[in-house]
């Protein structure tokens, strides 16, 4: 079956304890746009991890693109990394650098032109409403401000897949609103979404998502639409 993501019996145990999760297995379509949701400590973070590459599963098969992901030589794992934008829980902005610097990031390590970024790192500023604050550096940002960063920073490269850990957590309902719209923009353009959120009132606003619900390490898929999506989504 073609997906951009699956997941086949996918088991993470941290050290020696219990299994954190277990048997997931499920496909996400190219282009479809997904909540990932449940309790706090269900594993969500630890689900998203392996979604981006930055944790290996202890058992089962994850296919990315087509291809296996997990025995992947670390020397093509940059390749694969590039092709999903990531928001962090923990933001991981670069204190160091600007607020436009940190979103312009992705494309100046893409080999942009200089005089091809301002116009995109402008516009997705403004965005996320921070036009005014593209020379602040992060640790002079707020949280939400920094939320914000971190999702033009996330989103400018136009990735295939966006995997993003509790986006809103921080900005007030009002914003929320309008981040899930810049997302919802995105995955009109064709990008695969994959929001992480406990914030069940965000779950109603983007019509066409699926609801992946985590309990206790398990994905909980009553319907089977995830294992077995009916097709892909045209946007
Ligand atoms: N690196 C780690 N080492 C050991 N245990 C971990 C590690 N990361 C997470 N865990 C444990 O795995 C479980 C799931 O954590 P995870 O962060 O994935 O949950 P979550 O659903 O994202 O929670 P929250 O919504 O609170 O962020 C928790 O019990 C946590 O303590």
């Amino acid at each position: 079956m073609s997906g951009i993501v699956q997941f086949e019996n996918v088991g993470l145990r941290y050290g020696t304890g219990a299994e954190t999760l277990s048997d997931l297995s499920f496909t996400l379509a190219p282009g479809g746009f997904y909540f990932l949701t449940g309790p706090s400590g269900a594993g969500k973070t630890s689900l998203l991890k392996m979604l981006y590459l930055s944790q290996r599963p202890s058992r089962g098969a994850i296919r990315l693109f087509g291809e296996d992901v997990v025995q992947l030589r670390r020397a093509r794992l940059p390749g694969f990394r590039r092709r999903i934008g990531v928001v962090f829980q923990d933001f991981r902005l670069i204190p160091h650098l600007s607020a436009f610097d940190n979103i312009a990031l992705p494309l100046r390590i893409a080999g942009v032109d200089e005089r091809d970024l301002v116009t995109p790192v402008r516009e997705m500023l403004a965005w996320v409403g921070l036009a005014e604050r593209a020379s602040a550096h992060p640790p002079t940002l707020s949280g939400g401000e920094q939320q914000r960063v971190a999702i033009a920073r996330a989103v400018i490269g136009r990735p295939e897949i966006l995997v993003a850990d509790e986006p809103t957590g921080n900005v007030d309902p009002e914003m929320a609103a309008r981040l899930l719209h810049l997302f919802d923009a995105l995955n009109t353009l064709g990008t695969t979404i994959v929001v992480a959120t406990h914030d069940i009132h965000l779950l109603s606003r983007v019509a066409s998502a699926n609801v992946m619900r985590l309990d206790r390490g398990q994905l909980q898929d009553p319907t089977g639409a995830l294992r077995y999506p009916p097709r892909a989504e045209h946007h």
